[in-house]
């Protein structure tokens, strides 16, 4: 059975607030009334004397597109509809639709979209945008549009505009794959949908630009990449995940550059994945991750 087929009536339930008793009965007798079987069930708790709760529910429930309405309402009058505590109640058959922006750097697009290909993401790539024409070819390739945008010294607002036109309404998600353009916050605030970021750096070291000649100079001995959410602040966003390699005296900067590009598709990749089966939850300036299969 084919990994859609397989999500065809499965519902997932995100909860996240202020953790109080009897939260996990709330949800776990609104499902058993409306006939839904929980098949998964992941928590998380920051502080047992009371702080913030987070939880993750999948559940099968035969016809839920039918049935989503009332089931919605049946969460709502559990869990109340006080700020505290808010909810989301997820149809799992339905992939993310996903632009991708990238640069000149093709090793995380390519990732992407052979991962895409294969079934893997729950994620249709509805287009990719580049300031630079080169990667066209290879994206037409896999049958998704490509767009180019370039963007000129001082015209970063025009650039921005244009990409709006193309995302605005027609996306859930936006991925930076080695996009090497910094994002206003007015783009941020406008485009309205998550936006993930793969850092080629191990996070907090090395933000902003050229992080591998800068682990060279600095001699170190670990090198890696995190993928996290952008934010108006450059490399600061809620970090979704890392991953480190090795590194010696041996490797040049082209052998970080090198060596580090399968950190990162493989970073970014996991981030993806986790955020379009919903097991990334927002957390002030972190995240919760119930991680999925690595
Ligand atoms: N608002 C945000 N935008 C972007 C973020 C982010 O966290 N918040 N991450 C970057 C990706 N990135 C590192 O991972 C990065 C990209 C670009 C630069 C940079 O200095 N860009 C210059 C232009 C460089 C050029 O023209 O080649 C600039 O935008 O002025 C630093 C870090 C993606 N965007």
């Amino acid at each position: 059975m084919s990994q859609q087929n397989q999500r065809h009536d499965l519902g997932r339930l995100v909860v996240r607030g202020a953790d109080r008793p009897g939260i996990v009965a709330s949800v776990s007798s609104a499902l058993a009334e409306q006939g839904a079987n929980i098949v998964s069930l992941d928590q998380h708790s920051s502080d047992p004397a009371g702080g913030r709760f987070f939880q993750r529910t999948e559940f099968h429930l035969p016809d839920l597109s039918l049935r989503f309405g009332e089931l919605e309402e049946a969460l709502t009058q559990r869990l109340g509809t006080e700020q505290e505590l808010e909810f989301e109640l997820i149809e799992a058959k339905r992939n993310k639709r996903a632009a991708v922006f990238v640069s000149r750097k093709d090793h995380c697009l390519l990732d992407l979209l052979w991962r895409q290909r294969r079934g893997e993401l729950a994620m249709t790539i509805a287009m990719v945008v580049s300031n630079h024409p080169e990667l066209g070819d290879a994206v037409r390739g896999f049958g998704i549009p490509f767009f180019c945008v370039p963007v000129e010294k001082g015209r970063k607002d025009a650039a921005e505009k244009d990409q709006m036109n193309l995302l605005k309404g027609n996306v859930d998600l936006l991925v930076l794959a080695r996009y090497m353009q910094i994002l206003s916050g007015g783009f941020l605030d406008e485009l309205g949908v998550p936006v993930i970021n793969i850092h080629h750096s191990f996070l907090p070291a090395f933000t902003g630009a050229g992080p591998y000649e800068r682990a060279k100079e600095r001699g170190v001995k670990l090198i890696g990449a995190t993928s996290h959410y952008v934010t108006e602040d450059l490399d600061e966003g809620p970090i979704i995940e890392q991953d480190v390699i090795r590194a010696s005296h041996r490797d040049s900067v082209e052998d970080l550059q090198r060596r580090g590009a399968d950190v990162e598709r493989i970073v970014l990749s996991r981030a993806v994945a986790w955020h379009c089966d919903d097991r990334v939850v927002r957390n002030g300036s972190t995240t919760v991750v119930f991680e999925g299969p690595r």
